[in-house]
């Protein structure tokens, strides 16, 4: 290989002047630290009590100390314990900061958001202040400098691997690997980790830069390194004492800890901004992840059948509901829904954006963030139900037996870790092969989802595979267990329109041959039409209409699914005219009005549509909450045009 992308980022960083200087001057001082002790310790401790707190001269360029020593000779060993301290803090502050950043991912709800809170406390109390707290607690010396820089950095550390943790965690590759049953520690030792690493090191060098500054404040106030040992800070206290006979003996350790501190900062500043990642100053609000909690005002009679009988029931679902916390109370997204989803079985969802097609499929895999509360009557996977205690027997049954295919094929895989070694994880997660094993089986897989080459692909990263074949390795993780169930979110959204079908048809075919069933969420009225047996068609978090698909096209019952199909362009639309939308907007889910909700925008609505609100009744055509079900509609009244939207 030649080279990572982020390897050649690094060094495009070292190409700006700033870039080029301030690496020097962290070289050269790197290098000082090494070699400044053995070849000038001696003339560093050399005394002259002639010549005592000389000013500058020939023989002392910064002139001498209280004893006669030379402060530059002095200053240039003292390079070494100056930067060793600095590095020790920082790694303290770092591991202390990485420990403390990601608990709240290990450990329960309650407790996560305990160390959240400590953690925004202790980032809001000023650096200095908790160093000298520190300080007093650990006892004046080098030892507790050290101790105290690193504890007092590790709280803005620690909000910072949060921030980076948060945001890989909501990654969809994480979110497969939860679905697929990895343990949270496993998640954030091979997905997360990984992935924070190089920010983490950025930072850490900022951080150095910012240790030696305040090991130079401690040492000052006389809290730091005590004498005969020296360091920067030690010399800058020793030489401000004789600051008006000779100013050099404070002002050279100054200047070492101003030019040092400066360009491990902005060495890392730069590199940072090379590299686009986050610096301490640009965290965002944390977000901690946890499964969902059992509903408990819902809690009823469990032995009532799946609607349609119980038949190979696969996927059971009962007046599901999941609500977010808004300005005025519970913002309930999805409004009781009730489904089955039988073996082999293809049931699409669609609806408009916002109808909460998304975290049905969320709630049912277990992947509603934590700030949504998911509650249900029934969540039955396989006859497992799915709102009892995250159990490791469930994870795995959900690990073995469910897969998700989202939308965005980029960020489906981690992308630091081969495809190849990404599949086999789940085999040797869930089904006890040995890495060879695993890894055999992940080639089967990458080559009956029809990539080719397999094992060649198998080593390769994601970046190196096109967005069809990233869906298609991601289909392919799907089935490396023997799933029941695929659920695919928009698998095909954003892909180009030859490579949309090969995906759908492979789905077609892998549910074929393993009768495995599929649940497929889609905008695309005319996609779910081909690939699904039967439809659920979802309005402001509700089921409005259950249909078979064949009747999608023509033998809608509800004014809004007719409205759905009025509004696909078909072969005769003209392409220089404007599309046809639905008209009216969609629901504010904090807002919706009594009655049916798609009142408002429907041509059939009545005074009793405003006030009563239509339960989804079933008959042998399908379910349908309407109460003017199957009455005739004007074409014309269907749909508009874009240009006439209000
Ligand atoms: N994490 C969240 N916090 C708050 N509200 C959310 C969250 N996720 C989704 N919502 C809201 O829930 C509603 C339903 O979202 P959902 O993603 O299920 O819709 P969708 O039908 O899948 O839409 P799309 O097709 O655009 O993905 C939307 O109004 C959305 O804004």
């Amino acid at each position: 290989m030649t080279g990572t992308p982020s390897r050649r980022r690094h060094l495009s960083a070292l190409r700006t002047p700033l870039g080029v200087v301030t690496a020097l001057l962290a070289i050269t001082v790197l290098v000082l630290a090494v070699v400044a002790p053995i070849l000038w310790t001696d003339s560093a401790k050399a005394v002259d009590t002639d010549d005592i707190l000389a000013g500058p001269s020939a023989e002392h360029w910064a002139g001498t100390d209280n004893l006669g020593r030379d402060i530059v000779f002095r200053t240039l060993v003292a390079t070494r314990l100056s930067i060793e301290l600095a590095l020790s803090a920082t790694l303290i502050a770092v591991v202390v900061g990485l420990v403390l950043g990601v608990a709240p991912q290990l450990l329960g709800r309650r407790a996560g958001r305990l160390v959240t809170a400590s953690i925004n406390i202790a980032v809001a109390f000023p650096g200095l202040l908790l160093a000298l707290f520190f300080a007093v607690v650990f006892g004046i010396g080098a030892t507790g400098a050290v101790l105290a820089i690193g504890l007092a950095g590790a709280p803005s550390f620690a909000r910072l691997v949060q921030t980076m943790v948060a945001g890989v965690v909501s990654l969809d590759y994480v979110a497969a690997a939860r679905t697929a049953g990895v343990g949270r520690f496993r998640i954030l030792v091979r997905h997360v980790l990984p992935n924070v690493a190089e920010p983490l090191v950025v930072n850490a060098t900022i951080g150095a830069g910012g240790a030696l500054l305040a090991f130079a404040g401690l040492s000052f106030l006389g809290l730091g390194v005590q004498a005969p040992a020296y360091d920067w800070g030690r010399l800058l206290f020793d030489g401000v004492s004789a600051l008006y006979v000779n100013p050099g003996a404070a002002l050279v350790p100054g200047l070492a800890v101003l030019v040092t501190g400066l360009s491990f900062n902005l060495f890392g500043e730069s590199i940072a901004k090379a590299v686009g990642v986050p610096t301490q100053g640009t965290a965002l609000a944390p977000r901690t992840v946890v499964a969902p909690r059992r509903s408990t005002d819902h809690a009823g009679p469990a032995t009532e059948a799946p609607v349609g009988g119980t038949d190979d029931v696969v996927l059971d679902v009962r007046d599901l509901e999941v609500a977010f916390p808004g300005a005025d109370g519970p913002v309930q997204v999805v409004r009781g829904v009730t489904f089955a989803v039988r073996r082999g079985e293809a049931v699409g969802i669609v609806g408009e954006s916002g109808s909460g097609k998304s975290l049905t499929a969320l709630a049912v895999s277990q992947l509603v963030d934590d700030l949504g509360q998911v509650d249900a009557e029934r969540l039955r996977f396989l006859g497992e139900d799915l709102l009892t205690s995250d159990t490791a027997a469930r994870r795995k049954m959900l690990g073995t037996s469910m897969a998700m295919v989202f939308q965005d094929p980029m960020t489906s895989f981690n992308p630091t870790r081969r495809i190849g070694g990404q599949l086999a994880e789940v085999s040797r997660h869930h089904h006890g092969l040995d890495r060879k094993q695993a890894m055999a089986r992940a080639v089967d897989r990458l080559g009956a989802v029809r990539i080719p080459a397999p094992e060649r692909r198998a080593r390769q990263y994601p970046h190196e595979f096109s967005g069809g074949m990233r869906q298609r390795a991601m289909i392919g993780m799907g089935i490396m267990g023997s799933p029941s169930l695929i659920i695919a979110d928009e698998p095909t959204t954003a892909l180009d329109v030859t490579v949309q079908q090969q995906v759908l048809d492979l789905l077609a075919a892998i549910r074929r041959e393993d009768d495995v069933a599929l649940v497929l969420i889609s905008h695309d009225v005319t996609v779910v039409g081909e690939v699904c047996d039967r439809v659920l068609v979802m309005y402001a978090g509700r089921i409005v209409e259950d249909l078979p698909a064949a009747d999608l096209a023509t033998a809608g019952r509800h004014p809004y699914t007719q409205a759905l199909v009025a509004a696909v362009p078909s072969m005769d639309t003209a392409l220089d005219e404007p599309l046809a939308v639905i008209p009216g907007r969609p629901v504010d889910p904090a807002d919706v009005p009594p009655g049916c909700a798609y009142a408002a925008r429907c041509p059939l609505a009545t005074e009793r549509c405003r006030v009563e609100d239509p339960p989804l009744a079933g008959d042998e055509r399908g379910r349908v909450a309407c109460w003017h079900a199957g009455e005739p509609i004007e074409p014309m009244q269907l749909s508009t045009t874009r240009t006439d939207v209000p």
